[in-house]
Formats: structure tokens, sequence, C-alpha cells
């Protein structure tokens, strides 16, 4: 048995769910996050047979709120040795120029602000311990540019030199730091962007075996899971059915 205990933010759906599920197996005693309570108790019924399971409804883009999350666990929960960061959303698809400013301003408080304050709360404690993991989800759209990606992109950009730049910060430290950049997967993550329009979700999936959640968490568990001197900078991922086009060119008549 190789118990950690593991904070999870955007636990209620998607990749944070598979990731509580597959760490649950392990008996890592688990912190799952996220705005939503309902999901997140209905995971903590599923999963209390097999680990002990602290849920927090929690906000990240409320700094406020995550600094009394993180002070406020019970004890047996208070040393954090793995924190995913995850919970993160894309808004919208539209060009920049049509764009709703709101949308922006969401994905960069909480693909970025959220991120940033989970790790400056959870970070020292993991210094001061000499041992941990932090694991942030990037993904393909920060180093691949794709018409509507605008700001989604940029905040995955930041996510991954972040991570990059957690690792200089860290070297001499037995602190990990892993940049996980999947590419299409099937999850809450298109009906979240349409704003609850199923169809145009249903439409990016179309035709195709997109990655799951659980192929997700497989990958953060093989990364989380390598021996203590390994550390895996960054791993980007794709489905099969995914790949890279060629350069746009707009040709005068
Ligand atoms: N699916 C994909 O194709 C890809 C996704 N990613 C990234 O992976 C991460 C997880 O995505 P995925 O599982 O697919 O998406 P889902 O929409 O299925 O899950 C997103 C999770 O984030 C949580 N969340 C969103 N906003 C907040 C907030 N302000 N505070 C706390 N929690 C929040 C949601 O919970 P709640 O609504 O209850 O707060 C939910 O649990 C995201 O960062 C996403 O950008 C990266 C590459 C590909
Ligand atoms: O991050 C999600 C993958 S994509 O929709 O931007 O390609």
């Amino acid at each position: 048995m190789n118990e950690k205990t593991i904070f999870i933010t955007g636990a209620s759906a998607g990749f944070g769910a598979a990731c509580a599920r597959i760490f649950s197996a392990q008996g890592n005693r688990l912190i799952l996050t996220a705005r939503r309570s309902d999901p997140l108790l209905t995971l903590q019924r599923e999963l209390s047979g097999k680990t002990e399971v602290h849920v927090i409804p929690l906000d990240v883009r409320d700094r406020v709120a995550v600094k009394d999350a993180v002070e406020s666990l019970p004890e047996r929960f208070r040393d954090i040795d793995v924190l995913i960061n995850n919970a993160g959303l894309a808004l919208g698809l539209e060009p920049a120029h049509k764009v709703d400013l709101d949308d922006w301003e969401t994905m960069v408080d909480t693909n970025i602000k959220g991120l940033m304050y989970c790790t400056r709360q959870i970070l020292p404690g993991m210094v001061a311990r000499n041992r941990g993991h932090i694991v942030n989800l990037g993904s393909v759209a920060g180093s691949w540019p794709y018409p509507g990606g605008n700001v989604y992109g940029g905040t995955k950009a930041f996510v991954e030199q972040f991570s990059l730049n957690l690792r200089c910060d860290l070297l001499g430290t037995r602190v990990r730091v892993t940049c996980i950049q999947p590419g299409m997967a099937e999850t809450e993550f298109s009906k979240v962007r349409f704003k609850g329009n199923e169809k145009m979700a249903s439409q990016v999936y179309s035709g195709t075996e997109a990655l799951t959640a659980e192929d997700i968490a497989e990958t953060i568990y093989w990364v989380i899971n390598r021996p203590e001197h390994v550390n895996i900078n960054t791993l980007e991922l794709m489905s099969i059915d995914q790949a890279w086009s060629p350069f746009a060119v707009h040709r005068r008549k």
C-alpha cells in the first residue's frame, strides 16, 4: 500500500472524478474539491468503502476560500503529497474580435489564477516536508494554435511555462512538477464550452474515439508512481483520431 494524501481540484466531473476513482483504489486519502457539492458527495459515498474522502465545495477563483479550505483541513488530511490542479474550462470558440470579454476573464481567473492560488497555498508544506508532486492540467491548446483558441490556449501556455518555472524554483527539493497536456477528451468540457448546447458538444467527438477521462487519470497515476527521483516535466497525449493541420493560408483574389 502506497498511501498518499491527494488534493484534487475540479473533482465533480471529467478528469478530476476519474482521478479520484483511480487513486482511491490505491488506498490514498482524497480531498475532493469543486463548486458543485452534490456530485462530490455522491463520489464520496461511492469511494468511502475504499479510502478516506474529505469533500470541500470550493471555487478556485476565490483566493480567500482557497486559503481557508487548505488551512482548515482535518489533521489527517493536512500533509498533502499530491496536488492535482485540474479545475479549468474553455468558454466559447468565437474569434477574438467577437468574444464575450466575461468569458476571457472567467478562463483567466479559473485556469491561471485559481491554479496559482492552490499552488501557492499548498506548495510551502510540500517544501517543508521535502516531498510532494504538483500535477497541472495544461492542454495541447497551450502549444498548438487553432481558430477560437485565443485566451483558452493562452491560459494553457501559462500552465506549461509556470510548471517548468516551478521546477526551476524547486531544484534541490524532492518536490516534483508535471504538466499533462491532453488533446480532445470526451468529458463535460465541450458542454461547458458551448454553454449547455449538447448538439454542438457532441459534434466535437462525433465519429472519433476521443480520449476518455480514465485515459487521463491512468496517465496521471503513472506519472505520480514513477520512482521518486524521476520527474516527468511535460506529457502530451492525443487520441489516435487527432493530429495537426497544415498552415492556413489566406489567398487574395
Ligand atoms: N476535455 C478535454 O478535451 C481537455 C481538458 N483539459 C483540461 O483538463 C481539465 C479538466 O477538464 P475536463 O475534466 O475535461 O472538464 P469537465 O468540464 O468535465 O470538468 C471540469 C472540472 O473543473 C471544475 N471547475 C470549473 N471551474 C471551477 C472553479 N471556478 N472552481 C472549482 N472547480 C471548477 C468543474 O467543477 P464544478 O463545475 O463543479 O466547479 C469540473 O469538476 C481542465 O483544466 C481542462 O481545461 C485539457 C485538455 C483537454
Ligand atoms: O483543452 C482541450 C483540448 S482542445 O479542445 O483545446 O483541443
